[in-house]
């Protein structure tokens, strides 16, 4: 199973420009996670502190119990094994073929032999569907495939933890229906934990367990996909839109006041439709998660994920608790004690009392649960300042870290 990556208080500057600060979230073991946000918003930054090639001013990245902000050189060297990094463009050497631009980490970082080195090239490539390209450049294959190419250098070392990095930027549409199947199928193989950054909102309703959004120099949300799913917050709405009306402008936000009467006007004409059209499958509400293919094994992370949301569904907002209670079986529902349409009133004692036996396993710290119901920001993201004060971000930290501590 994948490591969880621990992110608490992470603020980052370049001199004077603050790229993003107080970040908190936990990405559980062995879920896909999604980061959005608005371009030049901080997300590959995010990326990047992650792997330890930036080094945030305040906070802490924990994983597997290293805080990899504080940690020596040599520890940070070690806790970069657990990655594997898919980079924008694959991230190929030229003038190598695909075959040893897959082996390269495997020569570089192992000692292993060059007949296990080409048992594992083989098995990756296979994962990623390129066997016979082995002898290819990448000048000489298509982006698609230089995605996949890198993909399978990034699992050669077998990762706990893969980032992607606008995997589906510059495929068509059909590419990134099937690299999105390739990374669920990935996921359920190996049940390592993902955090993919992408623009693609069709990626980041059908992908991920998780969502997260940065905006104005903050995580605004990060939690269950039916959270930011169903949110009406207007930066969230009109990111999932595709829409010019709301908070984010062309370089990033625009003039409060000129959004919150754009917004106005869109409520006025009847909430309106997309003026540009929502690209990449956009529009709010929730979608089917896309499955493994058939013949893999299911995904670990979505059982598991399971407990872990229902011990954290009343701290969610009631349309999230209604879709999570509804995409459940009616087994699972009264397993957990929880009805549909009731939303979080639904959730009585018997899913605790019931029977021990059937408690999620680890059973969450209930005495740390939190006891009261998560609370969007008052008014909306339009009305506020870029500086939110320390209470109210606070005060969504929960969500931010799935739930966790
Ligand atoms: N090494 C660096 N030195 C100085 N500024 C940097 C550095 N790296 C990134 N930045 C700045 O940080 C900001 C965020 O950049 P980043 O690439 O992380 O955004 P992003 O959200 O990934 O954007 P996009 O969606 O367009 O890829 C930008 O203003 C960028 O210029």
């Amino acid at each position: 199973m994948g490591v969880e990556v621990v992110v608490e208080g992470l603020s980052k500057s370049f001199g004077k420009q603050t790229i993003w600060r107080d970040v908190t979230l936990t990405l559980p073991p062995g879920e896909i996670s999604v980061l959005l946000g608005p371009s030049g918003t901080g997300k590959s930054v995010f990326l990047k502190s992650l792997v330890g090639l930036l080094k945030p001013e305040y906070g802490k990245i924990v994983i597997s119990g290293t805080d990899i902000c504080r940690c020596s050189e040599h520890k940070l060297y070690d806790v970069r094994k657990l990655f594997g990094v898919l980079f924008q463009d694959g991230a190929l050497f030229g003038s190598m073929n695909l075959f040893d631009n897959i082996a390269f980490p495997l020569r570089e970082h192992t000692r292993k032999g060059e007949a296990e080195i080409r048992r594992i090239v083989l098995e990756k490539m296979e994962m990623v569907g390129l066997i016979g390209a082995e002898k290819k450049l990448p000048g000489e294959i298509s982006g698609g495939m230089r995605k996949r190419a890198g993909l399978a250098r990034a699992l050669v070392l077998d990762p706990e933890i893969i980032l992607f990095d606008e995997p589906d930027s510059g495929l068509d549409p059909v590419r990134v229906a099937y690299l999105n199947q390739l990374i669920v199928d990935l996921n359920a193989q190996i049940d390592a934990t993902f955090l993919i950054v992408t623009h693609d909102i069709g990626t980041a309703r059908t992908v991920p367990d998780n969502i997260g959004m940065l905006f104005r120099r903050e995580l605004v949300m990060f939690g269950p996909r039916e959270v930011l799913l169903t949110s009406t917050e207007p930066v969230v709405e009109q990111f999932l839109m595709g829409r010019r009306e709301g908070p984010i402008g062309m370089s990033e936000e625009k003039d409060a006041g000129q959004a919150a009467a754009e917004l106005a006007a869109l409520k006025a004409n009847g909430g309106g439709g997309p003026l540009g059209g929502p690209k990449g499958g956009g529009g709010t509400g929730i979608v089917p998660q896309i499955e493994p293919t058939e013949g893999l094994p299911i995904r670990k992370a979505v059982e598991r994920r399971k407990d872990r949301v229902m011990q954290i569904l009343h701290t969610l907002p009631s349309s999230a608790q209604d879709a999570i209670i509804a995409s459940l079986t009616r087994e699972e529902q009264v397993h957990y004690g929880v009805f549909a349409g009731a939303g979080a009133h639904a959730v009585r004692e018997p899913a605790v009392s019931t029977s021990t036996a059937q408690l999620p396993t680890p059973y969450p710290r209930a005495a740390e649960l939190p006891e009261t119901q998560w609370q969007p920001k008052q008014g909306s993201i339009v009305d506020e300042p870029p500086q939110q004060p320390t209470a109210q971000r606070s005060r969504r930290s929960w969500l931010r870290r799935g739930g966790s501590q």
